[in-house]
């Protein structure tokens, strides 16, 4: 009879993902009113429809768990029970559920030149948010351990991790930033040498950490806004195109209707007429909303949106790509059940757009576009100007990728303790960013709750995937577009490939997408790369030249490489 229980396995789940896809359209429906408009009213029915979803995902889950599918023979009817016997936070009782959703904050981000104005933007942002919410983080923190173990993991780290399908995974991104680290430690040399020129000795001291309110972001997780008095070589081409985009009167628009052109140019997927009709990509007058960039389906096969506050820079060219990303995924896998309507793992997801914008950043490109001068030419300092402003998006991003769920997963494992929330936090930060906090911090403060997807309970590492993982795409997509050598690397280097309206890479890369995660996810970096592992090697044939031109630079300066005193303790 086990074979009847197939047969019945096969039609309960047909019927399951048809009503799954029908729940999460009315939940998305419901989230995005409130996203986009937040007002006591809309955020009630978001929380009502999510516990109506709740309880029939729950009721649903009872009986999928019924069948004995773990001794089913079709595999992929197998896939699709083994992912959905997971409950997740649905496992919760309602009153514990709503609790669950609370302490969303909208963020801002600030950027100047003056260190007094930066410190004072660095503690009020952390005085508005993360220190409001530390009770609240100690609260979700048991829920989430509570989830998780009504869904047999031992805590909410191991439920998170479960994701990747990748036994021993903390090993293997531990592995990747040791790779990584050494040309970490020398841009920050490098940086930490420019910042000392701006700044002067005391507030910047040679050997130190750097101050974290001086690398012009909120969360020094990213250092592009600092590329201008940082820059390797001064007076070359300006490869910031901010100011050419608003010359040539850029409009949010045009930057959308530029990434979806790059997408068609690979025969990849057109925005559907639906995407920019529902899209919300200016901040609207006259209403509260969330204005982190998010990229939402809503499971009905037509109905895919962006939400942006857009601006015309090119940091938000970037973000534009990488939100354009999530939607070309959902595009190319809208025909999967609605179980495998996802990454092949979250770093994909995140990667795809990145990807793409690899391509786009390059001067080659930006000449194409006419947003650089097309008389400029790449001589060897230009180069270096530019696999600069690459780093100081990519490379420095890395550790702060890293060590966000590195503090999470110990929090849920309880390695650390509520009462050393902060200190445990800024440990991390001074041991793998190299940085400390601009004014004295103590447990009175809740600083990782200054960062959106900690409030906003979204995991992280996905993001130190992606920005390994995008280089391994970008090798792949390059060979294929006859842009890049493997027998002979430095013949066509990696850094100035620009896949545009390469129809061969478009077409891998969309086999890939379409899979969604109906294989495991060594299957779909297999599909494209002929890898079945995450590989540091490609993120270092990319920067090879700039570590090269670190490494000569720092010894000629003299730099000392990496941070020997500990953070002092500001008065
Ligand atoms: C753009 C998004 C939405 Se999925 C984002 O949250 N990112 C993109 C890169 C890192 C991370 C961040 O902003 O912290
Ligand atoms: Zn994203």
């Amino acid at each position: 009879e086990d074979q009847d229980a197939e047969v019945e396995g096969r039609a309960y789940m047909a019927k399951l993902n048809k009503e799954m896809a029908q729940l999460f359209n009315r939940q998305t429906k419901a989230a995005w009113a409130y996203e986009s408009n937040i007002t006591e009213h809309n955020k009630m029915s978001k929380l009502n429809v999510s516990l109506e979803t709740a309880k029939i995902v729950k009721e649903r889950w009872l009986s999928t768990i019924q069948f004995p599918w773990q001794s089913f023979k079709d595999e992929d009817l197998k896939r699709q029970f083994k992912k959905m016997s997971i409950l997740g936070t649905a496992a919760l009782p309602d009153d514990k559920y709503e609790k669950h959703h609370d302490c969303d904050i909208s963020e801002k981000l600030a950027k100047s030149r003056n260190p007094d104005e930066l410190k004072h933007f660095w503690v009020e942002w952390r005085n508005a948010t993360g220190r409001k919410c530390r009770q609240l983080y100690t609260e979700y923190v048991t829920l989430m351990n509570e989830a998780a173990k009504l869904n047999n993991f031992t805590d909410a780290a191991e439920y998170w991790i479960h994701d990747f399908e990748t036994k021993d995974f903390e090993k293997q991104v531990q592995k990747l930033w040791n790779e990584i680290e050494p040309l970490y430690m020398q841009l920050h040399a490098y940086v930490r040498g420019r910042l000392n020129e701006k700044y002067g000795d005391e507030m910047v001291p040679k050997q130190g950490a750097i101050p974290a309110h001086l690398l012009g972001n909120m969360w020094s997780q990213t250092w592009g806004n600092i590329y201008d008095f940082t820059v390797p070589f001064q007076g070359k081409q300006q490869i910031d195109v901010t100011n050419s985009m608003k010359q040539q009167n850029y409009t949010p628009l045009k930057m959308f209707k530029l990434s979806d052109e790059f997408f068609t140019s690979l025969n990849l997927s057109a925005m559907p007429e639906l995407f920019w009709k529902n899209s919300i990509i200016e901040r609207p007058q006259g209403r509260e909303l969330v204005c982190h960039a998010s990229a939402w389906d809503f499971y009905d096969g037509e109905d895919f949106r962006i939400k942006q506050c857009a601006v015309v820079t090119m940091e938000e060219l970037y973000t534009v790509h990488h939100e354009m990303g999530h939607i070309q995924y959902y595009l190319q896998y809208k025909d999967q059940p609605n179980v495998y309507k996802e990454g092949a793992n979250s770093g994909f997801h995140e990667a795809v757009g990145d990807t793409i914008a690899l391509s786009v950043s390059t001067p080659k490109h930006m000449r194409k576009i006419g947003l650089l001068d097309p008389q400029s030419e790449d001589d060897p300092q230009a180069d270096i100007n530019f696999l600069f402003l690459t780093a100081l998006e990519k490379i420095a991003f890395l550790p702060f990728g890293y060590l966000m769920d590195v503090w999470r997963w110990g929090v849920f494992k309880g390695t650390i303790e509520p009462k050393n929330y902060n200190c445990q936090w800024w440990n991390l930060r001074w041991r793998y960013q190299g940085i400390e906090p601009p004014v004295h911090r103590s447990e009175e403060d809740f600083d990782p709750g200054a960062k959106y997807h900690i409030v906003g309970d979204t995991p992280y590492i996905r993001y130190f995937v992606s920005f390994i993982i995008q280089f391994q795409f970008h090798r792949a997509l390059c060979e294929k577009a006859g842009q890049f050598d493997p027998q002979n690397p430095t013949s066509k280097p990696l850094h100035q490939c620009d896949i545009y309206q390469s129809t061969e890479a478009g077409n891998a890369l969309g086999a890939m997408l379409k899979m969604g995660s109906s294989k495991p996810w060594p299957d779909a970096m297999e599909a494209l790369t002929g890898q079945r592992k995450m590989d540091a090697s490609a993120l270092m044939q990319y920067f090879a030249p700039l570590y090269e031109w670190l490494k000569e630079e720092n010894k000629r300066t003299g730099e000392t490489i990496g941070w020997r005193t500990h953070p002092q303790q500001k008065r």
